[in-house]
């Protein structure tokens, strides 16, 4: 890995914010396949914004305790290049999803408190990355892409024998700071650089970007 912090930016829903994301830096691009999203994305709609992505980049496809026909009907029509897991999803349907789609896997694991960092290492064993995100709140609409930060003290100075990647509620305003704690190298980002739910501002993209010291593309 680089030098530079690898930014993901999850929840693409036009080919306009597919291609400024591109430019401005984003090494990884996020769709999301969950209908309660405001994110949410149709099959052929997904295929058609996954295909111009260029060369080089990570297509991330997000998925919520998706089962295997659908999963299997996504990867049939969507280049995809690894899946995004944040439901429920146990350390054993993490492996067998590695195996059965021959994917790469990054579980997302919810973090509120201390109680919550045993499933991130026990995760760390089967996945190929681990995405650490803010626990959503019980009444929450979505299991994720709510804006909400957890108190990154908790995973200061913690490391995982995988890649790892920093969530939740992270804005061109505070990933500097979230880095700086968590020493992360890698963040994703999702309402953080929206201008209404679904809808990327490119301003806030390339903002967010710039905080976090992603790469620059030319
Ligand atoms: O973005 C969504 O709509 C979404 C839906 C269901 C599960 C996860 C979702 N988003 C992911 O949540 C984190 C944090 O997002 P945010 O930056 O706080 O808005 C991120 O990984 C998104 O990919």
């Amino acid at each position: 890995m680089s030098d530079s912090i690898r930014v993901k930016i999850c929840g693409l829903t036009s080919p306009a914010a597919v291609e400024a994301a591109a430019q401005l830096g984003a090494s990884y691009l996020g769709f999301v396949f969950f209908p309660r999203s405001p994110r949410h994305l149709e099959i052929e709609t997904a295929r058609t914004l996954a295909m111009a992505v260029p060369p080089g980049l990570a297509k991330v496809a997000l998925t919520v305790d998706a089962d295997d026909a659908a999963l299997e009907a996504l990867l049939d029509r969507v280049p995809i290049d690894m899946l995004q897991l944040h439901g429920h999803e146990s350390p054993d349907r993490v492996a067998e999803l590695r195996a059965r789609f021959g994917l790469p896997v990054m579980k997302a694991v919810g973090v509120a408190d201390e109680a919550d960092l045993p499933a991130l290492a026990d995760h760390a064993r089967v996945a190929d990355q681990i995405l650490v995100d803010a626990k959503p709140p019980k009444d929450a609409a979505l299991p994720g892409g709510n804006g909400l930060a957890f108190d990154w003290r908790l995973i200061a100075g913690r490391r995982w024998p995988v890649p790892w990647m920093l969530a939740g509620g992270l804005t061109p305003g505070n990933v500097a700071e979230a880095i700086a704690l968590t020493g992360a190298r890698q963040v994703d980002v999702s309402s953080g650089v929206e201008s209404a739910p679904g809808v990327k501002d490119e301003a806030l993209m390339g903002r967010f970007i710039a905080a976090a010291g992603g790469k620059e593309r030319t």
